[in-house]
């Protein structure tokens, strides 16, 4: 690509506006699409370009899941049809292996190359530029992609020569993820039948062995009563269902991540969906009998 590229970021929710905003940072001329109206109009307000209808050099995918994955890249209007031959998709919802392939395959059959590329980090990180991604493509997939991951990423992991491997890691980490947060829950909750305060259960045990990078970073939110969506608890039964999907296929059992699930499970049942997925506490603190800060 040259060095200032034409670059489309579709779907500009908790991670896709960081990653709008880092491409940006680094000089790059950016088109931010989204079904909601008002975020397109505040990116625009940050710097985002007009779409003049021009080729893309590469799109950024950040939509949920794959149906969305899949609408954006071939559906009407699909963002496949506006890369210029030879662009990369790249693709950052956190989907199936098998479904990247299928992907992969689809871009190819219309000269684009596409990037298997799950992220992780959160959307601070995603705004700063420092995001955590799993890639695997073919090394012309690596090279188109190389100043959407110079500007996006802290490590870019290689992780293999086609799509498939960095959506399989993915799911290795989602794994850990979702129980992390779960687990989370689970103990502070426990704690307060204890009399320990949530307050306090993040004071000390970020400071002990029991901590997690999800606990340090979600349990602040339930100390704070605040459930405003930087990954919301709708992510969960899609994250850990492909991770049952993919243990299932491979004959594996997994119960800690199916226990984890069934907990996010309930939070979506409770209608807490939308919400930050540190909500899967008010599960606990419901069969309990507890009252979390923010809470009636
Ligand atoms: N939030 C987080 O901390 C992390 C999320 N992820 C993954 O990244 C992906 C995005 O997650 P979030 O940003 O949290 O989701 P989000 O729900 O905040 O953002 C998704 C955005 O896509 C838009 N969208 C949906 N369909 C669209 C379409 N057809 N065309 C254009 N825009 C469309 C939505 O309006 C929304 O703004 C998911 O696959 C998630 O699992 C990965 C790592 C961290
Ligand atoms: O950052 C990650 O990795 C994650 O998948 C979570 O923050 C889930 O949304």
């Amino acid at each position: 690509m040259k060095p200032s590229n034409k670059i489309a970021v579709v779907g500009l929710g908790s991670m896709g506006y960081g990653i709008a905003v880092s491409l940006l940072r680094a000089g790059h001329t950016v088109v931010g699409l989204d079904v909601s109206e008002t975020v397109v109009e505040n990116f625009h307000a940050a710097g985002g370009a007009t779409d003049d209808g021009a080729v893309f050099d590469a799109a950024v995918v950040v939509v949920l899941n794959a149906a969305q994955t899949e609408d954006v890249l071939f559906g009407a209007d699909g963002i496949v049809s506006r890369l210029q031959p030879g662009g990369v998709v790249v693709s950052c919802a956190t989907v199936p292996p098998q479904f990247a392939v299928e992907m992969e395959a689809r871009c190819a059959a219309q000269n684009v190359l596409y990037l298997d590329a799950p992220i992780s980090g959160g959307s601070v990180k995603a705004g700063l530029g420092q995001l955590s991604i799993m890639a695997s493509g073919r090394s012309e997939a690596f090279a188109a992609a190389k100043p959407v991951l110079d500007a996006t990423a802290q490590t870019v992991f290689e992780l293999g020569a086609k799509a498939g491997p960095g959506s399989a890691m993915k799911a290795v980490n989602q794994l850990l993820a979702g129980v992390h947060i779960a687990t989370m829950a689970e103990a502070l909750t426990f704690g307060m039948t204890q009399g320990v305060t949530p307050e306090k259960f993040l004071e000390v045990i970020s400071k002990c062995a029991g901590t997690s990078w999800m606990l340090e970073n979600r349990a602040p939110h339930i100390v704070e009563g605040n459930y405003t969506p930087h990954s919301s608890v709708n992510i969960w039964p899609k994250d850990l269902g492909i991770v049952l999907d993919v243990a299932q296929a491979a004959g594996f059992e997994a119960p800690i991540a199916t226990a984890a699930l069934a907990q996010f499970d309930a939070a979506k049942h409770m209608g807490l969906g939308t919400e930050d997925d540190a909500a899967v506490a008010k599960v606990y603190a419901k069969q309990a009998g507890l009252t979390l800060k923010g809470e009636a």
